[in-house]
């Protein structure tokens, strides 16, 4: 685990000191997007064209983030527009690896750099810009053209995704339809900061108070979220949203890795009846499943993160992801 500063890799954890113990998360540095062919401004440098070929979407199968990602190229049928790969799922001293490894190998996702056959998720950083300085984060999604990092931001990747292929695929699923903005803006603010990245905040905090801090809003934001799919379907009702889908790389990754080693451990999602049918019904879209692995996931948070598991072992469990 580590960071760039002027383009050199360091290798150090998270600084919580400065912040009481607390985790904050650093905003992303690639915030540039894809617009369809009549409103991409070629005169504009943060604008890139829609085309099919041109982009490639690295991942972790481990990371939430990532998988907010890789759920939209399987909603939105972008497999034959967008090239994928994966990174190793152990994170160490030199942050994202794109080691090969067959013990890891996911059939439904290609592994490594196949463009570069760079080494190291940060070299991508310091291709893009050579004097980065700041955290080396997946997904980044990759202009094969400019030879750089369009976004490295699942938010802004989800909605690029969401609408600006759509003439080349056909597919005009709406998840973040206009009339319904405001809504999913706001249940997603409180789902990011206190279930998304709650979760982070109560694993990676280091003082007691900062891990409780984090720890009773996000259950009291499970709590909401079990009454409030209780007459619904979905967050928003009966047709699925962008909200859905991010809540969803969360609560998969619930129950094997944030309730044991991010000590969220008040309750399972298995033991929220709404949550736990929502999450199988979100599981059981199609091409959904092929999203979620869970051998990287528990390896990824169990072997990287030493500061809180040092023994480096994965839990056998669970049995169960839900009923
Ligand atoms: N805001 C970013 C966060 C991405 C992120 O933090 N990804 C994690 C993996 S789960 C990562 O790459 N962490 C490496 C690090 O923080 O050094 C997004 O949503 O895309």
């Amino acid at each position: 685990m580590g960071l760039l500063v002027d383009g050199k890799w360091v290798d150090q954890w998270y600084d919580t000191k400065a912040n009481q113990g607390k985790f904050v998360r650093s905003e992303s540095a690639f915030r540039n997007w894809i617009y369809p062919k009549n409103t991409y401004n070629s005169n504009d440098a943060g604008h890139f064209p829609a085309q099919k070929g041109r982009y490639h979407l690295y991942i972790s199968l481990a990371c939430p983030w990532a998988h907010r990602a890789l759920a939209f190229i399987k909603l939105k049928q972008l497999e034959e527009i967008i090239s994928i790969s994966c990174v190793h799922p152990d994170m160490l001293e030199n942050g994202w690896e794109f080691k090969q490894d067959r013990h890891f190998d996911d059939p439904n996702v290609t592994m490594g750099d196949p463009l570069h056959h760079f080494d190291f998720a940060y070299q991508l950083y310091t291709k893009a810009e050579p004097n980065y300085s700041g955290r080396v984060t997946v997904p980044i999604l990759w202009d094969k053209e400019r030879q750089t990092i369009v976004s490295n931001e699942s938010a802004d990747i989800i909605r690029i995704f969401n609408h600006a292929f759509n003439d080349i695929t056909g597919n005009t699923l709406d998840f973040y339809p206009a009339e319904k903005a405001a809504e999913i803006d706001e249940i997603n603010e409180r789902i990011y900061n206190t279930v998304n990245n709650g979760v982070y905040k109560c694993g990676f905090a280091t003082t007691q108070d900062a891990y409780e801090e984090a720890l009773t809003p996000l259950f009291d934001t499970l709590d909401f979220l079990e009454i409030r799919l209780s007459d619904r379907l979905y967050l928003l009702g009966d047709e699925q949203t962008e909200a859905d889908w991010r809540l969803f790389t969360t609560l998969i990754r619930f129950d094997a890795v944030y309730f044991g080693h991010f000590k969220c451990n008040i309750k399972r999602i298995l033991d929220y009846p709404h949550l736990n049918a929502y999450l199988k019904r979100l599981y059981e879209v199609p091409n959904i499943a092929s999203t979620v692995n869970l051998q990287h996931i528990k390896r990824h948070y169990y072997y990287s993160h030493k500061t809180i598991n040092p023994t480096q072992l994965v839990p056998a469990g669970p049995a169960t992801l839900f009923n």
